[in-house]
């Protein structure tokens, strides 16, 4: 495996905050998924991965390089796409411009070069019908696009995406997967989400973090296996239970501990979610899980 991304024993604090605690994890190809509760340190995690933000303690190794160095910044930055959860936009600029100026931030050039690297990645987001709009004619799931575009500018080998698909539709989201399932078939992509669906879709791998540690890193179907054997459907709403809710055909599903003659359902990645975050510090086992 290509190593892109190597975190080791990360520490960031605001003040006396601990935001992130002493968090490891290495990235070669593929889509990664970072999920957590609000405040459990993500968005943190990322910037400091993206060299936004310095760390504490620990050390972020990007293609072989100490990125914690600012020396090395802007070798590593080359290699970075980084998408902030709320990226910045000049709305009465085209399509094209905008792209061709974060092209040039980027150092991407000369100018032939760089127009066909902005043709390039409007295209692969299919955008390049768009060019010359402005872009505040666009739909959200359009400039959402677009930012993704401007992270894919010098193909870097490392993206960084805290939460892409927040607030899409369903065909934008489904559009938006396809892009970022494409970006990580040669290239380490590591996104943040609340959204388990995207997990279970996109991901090879996800990381769960809780109180800025990682409280489990494995395979979406690994953090599914978490809840086997404590997921059933009753008639009625079960007492005493972890969850409960009424499913679409009226039935009530239940996560928690099954009562005797109870038929245990299949798991899916949010009861995993639901019981592993409900098990503290408790270390969960991933019963009959595996890569
Ligand atoms: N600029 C800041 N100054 C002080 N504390 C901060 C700052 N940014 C984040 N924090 C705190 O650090 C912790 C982690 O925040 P972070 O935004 O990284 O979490 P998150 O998992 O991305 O949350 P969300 O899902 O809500 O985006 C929280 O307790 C938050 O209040």
């Amino acid at each position: 495996m290509t190593e892109h991304l190597r975190v080791a024993a990360l520490d960031v604090r605001y003040g006396r905050r601990h935001a992130v605690r002493s968090v490891s994890f290495a990235l070669g190809a593929g889509v990664t998924g970072l999920l957590g509760p609000n405040g459990a340190g993500k968005s943190t995690l990322l910037r400091t991965v993206a060299t936004a933000r310095r760390p504490d303690a620990g050390s972020v190794t990007i293609g072989g390089i100490d990125a914690t160095t600012s020396r090395h910044h802007r070798r590593v930055r080359r290699g970075i796409g980084y998408l902030p959860q709320q990226p910045g936009f000049y709305p009465g600029s085209t399509v094209a411009a905008f792209a061709e100026h974060i092209a040039i931030l980027r150092e991407i050039g000369g100018r032939a070069a760089r127009r066909a690297e902005v043709d390039r990645v409007l295209t692969a987001v299919e955008l390049g019908d768009r060019r010359t709009d402005r872009i505040r004619s666009l739909s959200g799931g359009m400039r959402q696009r677009l930012a993704l575009a401007c992270v894919m500018l010098g193909d870097p080998r490392l993206l960084i995406l805290d939460e892409p698909t927040v607030g899409l539709d369903p065909e934008q989201r489904i559009k938006f997967r396809g892009i970022i399932a494409e970006l990580g078939r040669t290239r380490a992509v590591l996104l943040s989400t609340h959204q388990t669906d995207d997990v279970a879709s996109l991901c090879s791998r996800v990381i769960v973090l809780d109180q800025g540690t990682v409280r489990l890193d494995d395979t979406p179907r690994a953090l599914a296996e978490v809840a086997r054997g404590r997921v059933w459907e009753s008639a009625d709403r079960a007492p005493g239970v972890l969850a409960s809710w009424t499913t679409g055909d009226g039935t009530h599903r239940n996560i928690g501990t099954p009562p005797p003659g109870a038929t245990p359902a299949t798991p899916t990645l949010d009861d995993g979610y639901l019981i592993l975050m409900d098990s503290g510090s408790r270390p969960v086992t991933a019963a009959g899980a595996g890569r």
